[in-house]
């Protein structure tokens, strides 16, 4: 599934946040959209699936507008995790996550639905927390079993806004794997992502926001010393560790 932003402007008011961005995701890219805060990263990753509709400029998926889609082709085929996370109801972890079937179930979930949502657990370590209420538990489990639950609907798009931001460094590495690996199987997953040192391990294409207006998109090669000086204005030192390249901030 390819999508395509072309020409996208788009402000929550007067005063545009997003201006004439043209990009597209390619199917089975991991992509790491990368900026300051305020730069627009969460408006553009949700005009992608219809969350926000642009002022100018159209989101095509496959070609066609996003707009001519029917909601639940939408839900089936592109799975969107919140940077909160997303609020849940009270349930138990089980179901909230089984919940990320909804888009495929059409009245009742069957033996698959079940199948995929124990797999799921399984994957992410979290047997120990089915039966737990979504409201008692801490960031970092709610952000994983949101994560889960996206996972369960198996969508061709996966749209993650700061998937690490609450989880330790283990589960940091967990979420980030299991993020390639399934785009090694073919889903598109785009995230924005504040950690670069995680971005350029397990991402392969960039997207540098600055004030609404990508500066520069590609392979690691624009996750360079002089783009993340325009960027932030901090400076930094990229190195390479066994071929592995690092960012280091040199902190005045
Ligand atoms: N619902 C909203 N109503 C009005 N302005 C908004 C709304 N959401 C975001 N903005 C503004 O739009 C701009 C871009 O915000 P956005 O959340 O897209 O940035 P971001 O790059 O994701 O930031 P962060 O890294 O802090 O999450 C900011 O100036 C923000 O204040």
């Amino acid at each position: 599934m390819v999508i395509e932003i072309k020409k996208v402007s788009f402000g929550y008011s007067t005063e545009k946040v997003l201006h004439d961005v043209d990009c597209v995701f390619e199917g089975g890219g991991f992509y790491a959209v990368i900026g300051p805060n305020g730069s627009g990263k969460s408006t553009m990753i949700r005009l992608l699936n219809r969350l926000l509709i642009p002022d100018t400029g159209t989101v095509q998926v496959n070609g066609r507008s996003v707009q001519d889609y029917p909601r639940r082709f939408l839900a089936q085929h592109i799975g969107y995790v919140p940077q909160s996370g997303g609020s849940s109801a009270n349930a138990t972890v089980f179901d909230t996550i089984l919940l990320g079937r909804k888009p495929h179930i059409k009245w009742a979930p069957g033996k698959s639905d079940f199948k995929k949502t124990v797999n799921i657990i399984r994957d992410f370590s979290l047997e120990h927390l089915t039966l737990r209420l979504t409201g008692e538990l801490s960031g970092g489990e709610l952000q994983r079993v949101h994560i889960a639950r996206a996972l369960v609907q198996e969508p061709d798009v996966l749209i993650l806004d700061e998937p690490t931001s609450s989880l330790d460094l283990s589960h940091q590495i967990e979420v980030m794997k299991m993020l390639k690996e399934v785009s090694t199987k073919g889903i598109t997953v785009i995230v924005a992502i504040h950690d670069l040192n995680l971005a350029l391990r397990y991402a392969d294409q960039f997207l540098l926001l600055r004030d609404g207006s990508i500066i520069a998109m590609g392979d690691e090669r624009v996750i360079s010393e002089q783009n993340l000086r325009a960027l932030y204005d901090v400076e930094v030192q990229k190195v390479d560790v066994d071929g592995q390249s690092y960012i280091l901030p040199l902190l005045g």
